[in-house]
């Protein structure tokens, strides 16, 4: 049995990039050129990478984009209200909100001003319910990302052991609301878990959204298991690392997702992918 495949998302995501190359040129002959809205509230390093890594995603592809920054001390009405415009304004096909927000904004009041049509972080309750129930939606970028990683690796999904380590509305539970619409029996894991590595050693395929360095170990691996890491962990130098112990667990899986080139790569991919649907519906209605 084969160990230790690198399952390379930047590669991956590159692919998927360019089929999406094709894909809005054809809606620019159609007279829509797809649009994203980027906003960020306030300074924060990481959120400031991520979004330059989505506008230079946006523009390799032909997707027009807009960053809009708002200060530290922006009001929920105000940005509210900006999300309004956005909602109104027909070049503009996507809308996301870089999370976290500033404390005294509330994330849940502010997803839910934003228009379903448009949200294509898919985190709106009306998406997430949904996804909930099997209806068409937008799907949350970095749990499809995982799941085109697995389909274009070619690893069966359909009755394995998934296992998934956190719980999040962004990352943990639609993952595991997908890996059971593909098949998957899916157990979910979180902080209150009692005996995780007992429930970490059945898995098939684990995924593992944390936020925390190290928390999957060699111990609390299958020999021959899929390991997704979702997490992005800065050490002390301001390196990036992942939640899985990648040097020592390697060996073990059948295949493993570097930090960075795994999911992260991909979760942009697939923001630039529900941007396009997005067009291509908006282009639906004006006919
Ligand atoms: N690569 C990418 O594209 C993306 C990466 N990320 C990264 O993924 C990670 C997770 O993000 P997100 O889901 O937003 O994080 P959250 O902090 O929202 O959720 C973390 C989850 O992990 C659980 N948890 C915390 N500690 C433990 C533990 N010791 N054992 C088991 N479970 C634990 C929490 O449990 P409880 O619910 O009980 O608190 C919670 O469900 C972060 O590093 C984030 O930066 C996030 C989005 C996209
Ligand atoms: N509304 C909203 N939507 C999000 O999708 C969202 C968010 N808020 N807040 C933060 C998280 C995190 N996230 C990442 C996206 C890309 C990489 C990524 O491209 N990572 C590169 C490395 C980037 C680097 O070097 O820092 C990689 O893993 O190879 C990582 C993380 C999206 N998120
Ligand atoms: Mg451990």
């Amino acid at each position: 049995m084969e160990r230790g495949l690198l399952i390379d998302g930047k590669a991956i995501a590159a692919q998927i990039r360019q089929e999406l190359k094709s894909e809005t040129d054809r809606l620019i002959q159609n007279g829509v050129q797809p649009g994203l809205a980027v906003i960020l509230v306030g300074r924060d390093s990481a959120s400031e990478t991520y979004v330059r890594g989505k506008v230079r995603a946006c523009a390799e592809v032909g997707i027009h984009s807009e960053q809009i920054r708002m200060p530290e001390e922006t009001s929920e009405d105000e940005l509210l209200d900006q999300i309004r415009k956005l909602n109104r304004d027909s070049s503009i096909h996507g809308i996301l909100v870089q999370l976290p927000l500033p404390e005294h904004i509330s994330p849940n009041r502010v997803i839910s001003e934003i228009d379903p049509d448009k949200d294509v972080d898919g985190f709106h309750p009306i998406n997430a319910g949904r996804l909930a129930t099997g209806l068409d939606s937008f799907l949350p970028c970095t749990p499809h990302g995982i799941l085109q990683l697995l389909k274009r690796t070619g690893v069966q999904v359909a009755g394995k052991h998934a296992v998934v380590v956190g719980r999040s509305n962004i990352v943990g539970k639609p993952v595991s609301l997908l890996l059971q619409r593909e098949n998957a029996t899916v157990t979910m894991c979180h902080s209150r878990t009692e005996h995780l590595q007992a429930h970490t050693r059945q898995a098939d395929i684990l995924i593992a959204a944390v936020g925390k360095r190290h928390v999957i170990t060699k111990d609390d691996v299958k020999p021959g298991a899929v390991v997704i890491d979702v997490g992005m962990n800065r050490n002390e130098q301001g390196k990036l690392a992942g939640d899985v112990d990648f040097e020592e667990v390697r060996p073990l899986a059948s295949h493993i997702t570097p930090v960075p080139g795994g999911v992260g790569p991909m979760t942009i991919a697939m923001l630039l992918y529900n941007t396009c649907l997005a067009a291509e519906a908006s282009g639906d209605q004006n006919l």
